[in-house]
């Protein structure tokens, strides 16, 4: 199996701080690998830097390439981007005209959205159930519904990498039943995804967990592999507990 990442020695600092100290990695193309790990671990630092969005030292590589030798056009149709940003500032902007920024990087400079464009974007739509008010302005959408324009968005893009931080926040449990079935089709169809999910039960659906802790990866396995299972209860100072119920894995708080 190809390899969509390869970290080696990353480390990023925030305002003058380090907040990740050397992590290596390698998570497989076509897999899904969900991050957990305490507030404030690194995650959504660790997903801005494989997407090249945060200055880093040390080396990663994206789908076999140094991702410094990637054209920023290249990158972001390769790896499309949800971050946890509401997209403040773009609240007059249609939800229709948000999805098609994910068709940026297939278009010319200044040229208009050809059929192509359209058709993604009307799927994409589609997909996430956001194509009935694709008409209304964002600012005026509730929180669940600006997820789905935004999840819409990043899937309008086409990428064969899915980066992903929080996907599932504001959606209510059906809706986030159906991003899990959209990013295991994407991966089921040979793509790639990578997820930052604080719900861990959720997470526990992934192919792969990656266990980060104070800027370090604590572990790196399978979601049904006891390991990971003991990983993750370690990092929360043994406050969760992994028990398979039915045919799934679910984490629970304990007391
Ligand atoms: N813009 C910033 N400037 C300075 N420090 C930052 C900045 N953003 C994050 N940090 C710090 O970097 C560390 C890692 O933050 P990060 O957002 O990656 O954690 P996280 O694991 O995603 O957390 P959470 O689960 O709370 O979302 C934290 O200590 C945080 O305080």
């Amino acid at each position: 199996m190809s390899v969509a990442f390869v970290a080696q020695g990353l480390r990023v600092a925030l305002a003058g701080r380090e907040v990740l100290h050397g992590v290596d990695l390698s998570l497989q193309a076509g897999c899904w690998t969900a991050v957990v790990g305490p507030n404030g671990a690194g995650k959504t630092t660790l997903l801005r830097a494989l997407a090249h969005l945060v200055p880093y030292e040390g080396r990663v590589s994206v789908l076999g390439r140094d991702a410094a030798a990637w054209t920023s056009r290249e990158r972001a149709k390769a790896l499309a981007w949800l971050g946890q940003g509401q997209e403040a500032g773009a609240e007059d902007l249609r939800a229709w005209d948000i999805v098609l920024l994910g068709r940026l990087p297939h278009r010319a400079w200044l040229g208009a959205p050809n059929a192509q464009d359209r058709a993604a974007v009307e799927q994409a739509m589609r997909r996430t159930q956001c194509w009935d008010w694709r008409a209304r302005p964002l600012g005026q959408l509730s929180g669940g519904e600006r997820q789905r324009v935004l999840l819409a968005r990043l899937l309008a893009v086409g990428a064969p990498v899915l980066l992903m931080d929080e996907p599932l926040a504001n959606l209510d449990p059906p809706h986030q039943a159906d991003v899990l079935a959209i990013v295991r089709a994407h991966v089921a169809g040979g793509g790639t995804a990578v997820t930052v999910l604080h719900e861990l039960s959720l997470a526990l659906r992934a192919d792969d967990l990656l266990v980060v802790d104070g800027g370090r990866i604590a572990h790196h396995g399978g979601c049904s592999e006891p390991d990971t299972h003991e990983a993750v209860s370690r990092v929360f100072g043994h406050r969760v507990k992994v028990r398979a119920v039915d045919r799934h894995f679910v984490a629970l708080p304990e007391d």
